[in-house]
């Protein structure tokens, strides 16, 4: 899907200086000179009054720290494309300063890693400078905080962009399993014929971090598990395991199919979600005494749509769990009962595991019977052994930004609808129940999943 829109001519970074920047951005563009993908100048802008040697010194340290071994020639190409632009971005002297520096060229890509509540003014000022046309901007996350914020952000970016010129980053989307998705449900058809309601009877979807918060208290405390990872990146990924395949190649032919998996879920049932938060977290550095917010949700979520009306989508997510895993399961139906065994008898159902987290792979679970007793065998793949090792998700986002490729973003109509869907669970939180670090969340979790199979332990290891 690439070359939808003009290649990007100029990069330019509002944030550059920033934690993001520190932790993914550097290294991003180095794996792209790296492998010959970058082809642009480079104007970092930020509000640190340094100068280009300082930025160039934090991109090498920030690279070396992200556990790439710098190769001198790679970096030295990287670093020529590089420059820097110091200001308050809520000022306009800052845009006559850039609109000097990148007057030249036609197509800039401005990629917005900043405060949040910077996001509008910025592309408002932009846009006065006059230098929005022919721009893409891609805007990082959060999309918003609830439905009325993200339209209003959607409101003021409309005021001065087309839809087709932004661009919203959610990093699960440049994760190749995640991509990986749509070429494993539709290029098999062993895959494409039982993907549906008369053949999966429920979906199981664990975003598991054996980590809490760490240093990010009190950017987490104002929006806890649900808006971090469940309304951005799980309902990305779920619209990919549960839309139908696409019409065309195009990047709206793509996501018209995603939103179209959206438009058919209801909005949350807060009876059916269960919150948690784990022991220690109100200790946590920035986490407000006697704070409420959750480290870890349960839900339970439909789609009601010919496909999938009747199967129930489990989801969870949390910090302080035993393991750091992302998966996304199908559990199929059962078979009838084997009538051509002595004692006929009914097995355990199938089920289909797709990893995203870490170790990417596939991983089918069925029955054998070995030494007369029935045996759970599978059938998997790891993705790296096989594919090779794919590129980043920041390496990749970037790159498709760069070169004008948009199906790897969020659409408005998708971001709007997925705040439409969590937000009675915002609106009316149920209780946060305590659970201890290490565990699978609180027990009242397992109510979410009650007459169904229960919460499955994650395919770990190899
Ligand atoms: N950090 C992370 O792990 C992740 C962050 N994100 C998103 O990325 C975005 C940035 O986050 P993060 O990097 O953590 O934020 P930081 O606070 O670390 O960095 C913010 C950047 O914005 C600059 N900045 C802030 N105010 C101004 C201003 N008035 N004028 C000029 N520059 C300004 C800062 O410049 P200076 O340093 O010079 O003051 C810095 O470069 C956010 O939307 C966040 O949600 C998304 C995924 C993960
Ligand atoms: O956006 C976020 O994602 C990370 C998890 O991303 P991963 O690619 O490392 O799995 C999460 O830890 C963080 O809280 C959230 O803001």
């Amino acid at each position: 899907m690439a070359g939808e829109a003009p290649e990007a001519d100029v990069l330019v970074i509002f944030g550059i200086t920033g934690d993001l920047a520190r932790k993914m951005t550097y290294r991003a563009l180095y794996r792209l000179e790296q492998h010959g993908l970058l082809r642009c100048e480079i104007v970092g802008v930020a509000a640190d009054d340094i100068g280009l040697d300082d930025l160039v010194s934090r991109a090498r340290e920030s690279i070396a720290e992200s556990g790439t071994t710098v190769d001198d020639e790679v970096f030295t190409r990287l670093a020529g494309r590089l420059d820097y632009l110091s200001g308050d971005v809520t000022e306009h002297e800052v845009y006559r300063q850039l609109a000097s520096r990148i007057h030249r060229y036609q197509r800039p890509l401005f990629y917005l890693e900043m405060p949040p509540s910077l996001f509008a003014p910025i592309v408002e000022q932009l846009g006065k400078a006059d230098l929005l046309t022919g721009a893409t901007v891609a805007v990082e996350k959060p999309f918003g905080h609830d439905l009325d914020s993200a339209r209003d952000l959607n409101a003021r970016l409309h005021d001065v962009l087309d839809e087709s010129q932004i661009l919203r980053v959610d990093h699960f989307l440049g994760k190749e399993p995640v991509i990986e998705l749509e070429y494993l449900r539709f290029a098999n058809l062993a895959l494409a014929e039982i993907w549906d309601r008369h053949t999966v009877s429920s979906i199981q979807i664990t975003m598991a971090e054996d980590f809490g918060v760490t240093d990010r208290g009190s950017f987490y405390d104002k929006v806890g598990a649900l808006r971090d990872v469940v309304q951005n990146h799980l309902m990305q990924v779920l619209a990919l395991v549960a839309m139908e395949p696409p019409a065309g190649d195009t990047a709206d032919e793509l996501r018209d199919k995603k939103c179209e998996v959206f438009r058919a879920m209801p909005a949350l049932d807060p009876a059916h979600c269960v919150r948690g938060q784990y022991e220690g977290y109100l200790d946590v550095d920035g986490v407000e005494a006697g704070s409420t917010t959750e480290t870890f949700v349960a839900m339970r979520l439909e789609i009601d749509n010919w496909r999938w009306s009747g199967v129930p989508i489990f989801l969870r997510a949390g910090k302080g769990l035993p393991e750091r895993v992302t998966e996304v399961r199908l559990l199929l139906r059962r078979t009838p009962k084997l009538a051509f065994l002595r004692k006929s008898t009914q097995v355990d159902a199938n089920q289909i595991v797709l990893r995203i987290d870490p170790d990417p792979g596939m991983r089918m679970h069925l029955t054998a019977m070995g030494k007369q007793t029935w045996q759970n065998v599978h059938l998997q793949t790891l993705f790296a052994g096989e594919l090779g090792e794919p590129l980043e998700p920041y390496e990749r986002l970037l790159h498709s930004a760069m070169s004008g490729d948009h199906s790897l973003f969020a659409r408005q109509d998708a971001v709007e609808e997925t705040w439409r869907i969590v937000q009675p669970l915002l609106d009316n939180p149920p209780p946060v129940h305590t659970y201890p670090t290490g565990s699978w969340g609180p027990d009242e979790a397992d109510s979410v999943v009650r007459g169904h199979a229960h919460w499955q332990e994650p395919w770990l290891g190899e």
